[in-house]
């Protein structure tokens, strides 16, 4: 089965939101399908999120986190140095301000991969976002998704999995949905939905 958009719109080029947010359950395979995209389109822009979460291997600083320490979170929320922040399975989480205002500022298209707490707080401080949400085809595949990373120890699958059953409810809230079947067709959907030509 082919990606699923539903309730896309299409939106004349000069009209489309410059702020995308692709949120989803842990495991769907939004950073999958974003790297698939970006390798093809490197040109898409794509924030990189502040974190207390301890990198996985093959994992690098400034590439797919900044990992910092409680600390340092700290310190970025009071400063106001985050767009939005949450906390996510027992890590936080945190979209840096600066480099994205200076993206909106230039026109230029945005990519946020963040959760729905995240979400929700874009929606609210910038109501011309568009949100995307990425869901997985079956709630199993869902699971052997997030088992088969391999990357997270039972107790923390445990967390994310009960964490999705609020984010499955929450997909109503998002402007497009997007079922992950297909890696490839998802990341056509998502392409066109970010508007970059
Ligand atoms: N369409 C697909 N079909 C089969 N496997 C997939 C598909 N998309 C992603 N996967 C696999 O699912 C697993 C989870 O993907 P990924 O890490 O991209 O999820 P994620 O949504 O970014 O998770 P998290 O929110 O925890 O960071 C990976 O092992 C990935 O290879
Ligand atoms: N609210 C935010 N959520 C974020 C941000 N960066 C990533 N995330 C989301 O956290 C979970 C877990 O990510 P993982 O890399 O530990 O698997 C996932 O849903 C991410 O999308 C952020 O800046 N803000």
């Amino acid at each position: 089965m082919a990606a699923t958009p539903r309730g896309t719109t299409p939106v004349p080029p000069d009209v489309r939101p410059r702020l995308t947010v692709l949120s989803g359950p842990s495991g769907v395979g939004k950073s999958t399908v974003v790297a698939h995209m970006r390798k093809e389109h490197p040109e898409v822009w794509l924030s990189v999120s502040a974190t207390t979460r301890k990198p996985r291997p093959g994992e690098k600083h400034g590439v797919h986190y900044f990992f910092v320490t409680d600390d340092e979170m700290d310190k970025l929320i009071a400063n106001g140095e985050l767009l939005e922040w949450a906390e996510f399975a027992g890590n936080r989480y945190g979209t840096p301000r600066a480099a994205v205002q200076e993206r909106l500022e230039k026109g230029e298209p945005v990519l946020l991969e963040i959760d729905l707490q995240g979400a929700r707080l874009v929606r609210e401080s910038m109501p011309e976002a568009q949100l995307v949400f990425l869901a997985p085809p079956s709630w199993e595949e869902l699971v052997r998704r997030l088992t088969g990373r391999g990357t997270e120890p039972p107790e923390v699958i445990e967390r994310r999995l009960q964490a999705a059953k609020t984010e499955l409810a929450a997909e109503p809230e998002f402007d497009t949905t997007l079922v992950n079947t297909s890696v490839e067709d998802v990341a056509r959907e998502l392409l066109a939905l970010v508007g970059v030509v």
